[in-house]
């Protein structure tokens, strides 16, 4: 699914309107029959509903919305932001059928027009939607204040208003929504961290959209799915042997940090990988050869560091920065021509030494969380700053970037694609030295860089989804998931 920018989304407004066909008015009535739909279902009826509009189509869905519920016997009264504007032909035309209906709707020229708002009400925001274009200001922004601070729950319609789709709206006033009810598909908006504490819940409502569309429509952002990643799962031939599914490295793990390179040695192997060496300190060699029978090992202290023969490594797993890292760091970008998977410790020590960042073989894969990704690229100003960031980065660099979150975006080649597997009972040390191990392995089966990543990320996603079956998000820790990625490959295949 693309996230489409604010234009895409009117194109296919008028796209299916042409198309299917359907009358624009008709469209607005499917729309706001869905959310009528979500709202009953969901249980979120309450004696008082107060339904705020603005004058665009955002709020002619409201007053839609509005009337569909008193055609239930549901009360609820519709307050009109006044701000100027006649109001689009089709909530002038949802305006009239509502008059017809009630006449309880208020218009709001000024603050002492504000109804008072308390915990007990159901507010339904359908001020602005997809065509917000400046910050809101004066009445607009003290209408927002006054139902952020109301403590009502508050259900806004497509985004809550406030928010831009594709840009960032920090510091501007904004709703504080509990659920989203978002049309046809998610919006940038509604993936980045900064924006959580205004969406809430986000449930997307088909509303029936053209889907072909979608099939003539270009965009920078996407959204992975299963069918995606199931198609590109490589089958296993009976005839295959060990030496098909490649041979992988990881440089992982360190006096203290021994963890690391455990969960990334077994997640490598439970990804599919022929055969696995793992490179640790000596003093480290017993732990990791008493916990891992499949893994061969070789000595970081030893001086002949060849890596021949290696489909693939991984690099950065709790092995520290001291300098001797940094020699190994070093090293493998001298000898090593083939993808290398780069994460934690390993992206620390890229970030201290940005020059090297030019000799990173084609194909590597950097995975970062926010933080490494600034000492890497530099601070950004907001969420979409970062996202926008990976994506130009990508198109300077041959590299897979996996800025790492709730929603993890890989960027390639100027494009992104975010994943939505995965919770926040992944919010532990740990799970990220298993996405390194995962990586690792699909590389070393084939895999191309960006197939083994958006595989791996959706994979380790998954695996985490799938370990709620029998732990919850506070009790299960990347331990659990490992054994889960079994469950994850079959979940695909079904
Ligand atoms: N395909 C779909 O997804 C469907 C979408 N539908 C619905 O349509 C919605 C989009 O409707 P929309 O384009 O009419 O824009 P909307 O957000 O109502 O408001 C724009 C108005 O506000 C104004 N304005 C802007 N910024 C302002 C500000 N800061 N302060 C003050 N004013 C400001 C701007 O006027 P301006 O002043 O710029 O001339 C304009 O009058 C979408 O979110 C969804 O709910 C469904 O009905 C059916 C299918
Ligand atoms: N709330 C969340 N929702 C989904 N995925 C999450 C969440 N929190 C963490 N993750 C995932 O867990 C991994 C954490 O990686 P990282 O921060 O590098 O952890 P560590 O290095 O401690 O193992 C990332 O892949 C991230 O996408
Ligand atoms: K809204």
């Amino acid at each position: 699914m693309l996230l489409l920018s604010p234009q895409q989304i009117q194109q296919w407004d008028a796209y299916t309107i042409l198309h299917e066909p359907i009358s624009s008015i008709d469209l607005m009535e499917r729309a706001a029959r869905h959310c009528v739909d979500w709202i009953i279902s969901n249980d979120h009826i309450r004696t008082s509903i107060k339904i705020f509009c603005g004058k665009g189509n955002n709020g002619g869905d409201g007053l839609a919305i509005a009337r569909l519920l008193l055609q239930q016997q549901i009360p609820a009264t519709v307050y009109i932001l006044e701000f100027g504007a006649k109001g689009t032909d089709d909530f002038q035309l949802n305006l009239q059928r509502l008059h017809s209906l009630t006449k309880d709707i208020h218009f709001i020229q000024s603050p002492d027009f504000f109804p008072p708002v308390g915990k007990e009400d159901l507010v339904i925001d359908a001020l602005f939607g997809s065509g917000l274009n400046r910050p809101l200001q004066d009445l607009n922004a003290a209408i927002v204040q006054h139902i952020n601070q109301s403590g009502a729950r508050i259900i806004a319609i497509d985004v809550p208003s406030g928010l831009f789709l594709d840009k960032s709206a920090k510091g501007n006033p904004v709703v504080t929504a509990n659920y989203t009810l978002t049309f046809q598909s998610l919006k940038l908006c509604l993936m980045v961290a900064e924006n959580a504490r205004y969406f809430g819940e986000v449930a997307v409502l088909d509303i029936g959209l053209h889907p072909l569309f979608l099939q003539e429509t270009e965009a920078t952002f996407s959204l992975l799915s299963k069918e995606e990643i199931a198609r590109g799962i490589k089958p296993r031939p009976g005839f295959s042997h060990k030496g098909t599914y490649g041979h992988a490295l990881l440089i992982a793990g360190n006096t203290g940090k021994m963890g690391a390179a455990l969960l990334a040695a077994k997640a490598c192997l439970r990804s599919g990988v022929g055969l696995l060496t793992v490179n640790v300190p000596k003093n480290e060699l017993p732990i990791l050869q008493t916990s891992l029978h499949e893994a061969m090992a070789t000595i970081r202290e030893e001086e002949d560091h060849s890596y021949d023969g290696y489909a693939s490594i991984g690099i950065g797993p709790g092995i520290g920065t001291a300098g001797s890292s940094e020699a190994i760091v070093r090293n493998l970008l001298e000898n090593y021509a083939k993808p290398v998977v780069w994460d934690a410790d390993a992206v620390t020590i890229l970030g201290k030494n940005k020059q090297w960042l030019e000799q990173l073989s084609p194909g590597s894969i950097l995975t970062p969380h926010p933080k490494e990704f600034e000492r890497l690229f530099g601070a950004s100003d907001n969420d979409f700053d970062r996202l926008n960031k990976a994506i130009e980065l990508s198109k300077q660099y041959p590299l897979v970037i996996v800025l790492k979150g709730h929603y993890t975006l890989i960027a390639f080649n100027g494009k992104g694609w975010f994943n939505t597997t995965g919770n926040a009972g992944m919010a532990k040390g740990g799970s990220g030295d298993m996405l390194t191990g995962m990586l690792t392995a699909l590389l070393a089966q084939g895999y191309t860089p960006l197939q083994a990543t958006v595989t791996g990320v959706y994979l380790h996603g998954l695996s985490a989804d799938l370990t709620l079956e029998e732990q919850s998000m506070e009790s299960m820790l990347p331990s659990d998931t490992i054994e889960n990625i079994g469950k994850a490959f079959l979940f695909l295949k079904e």
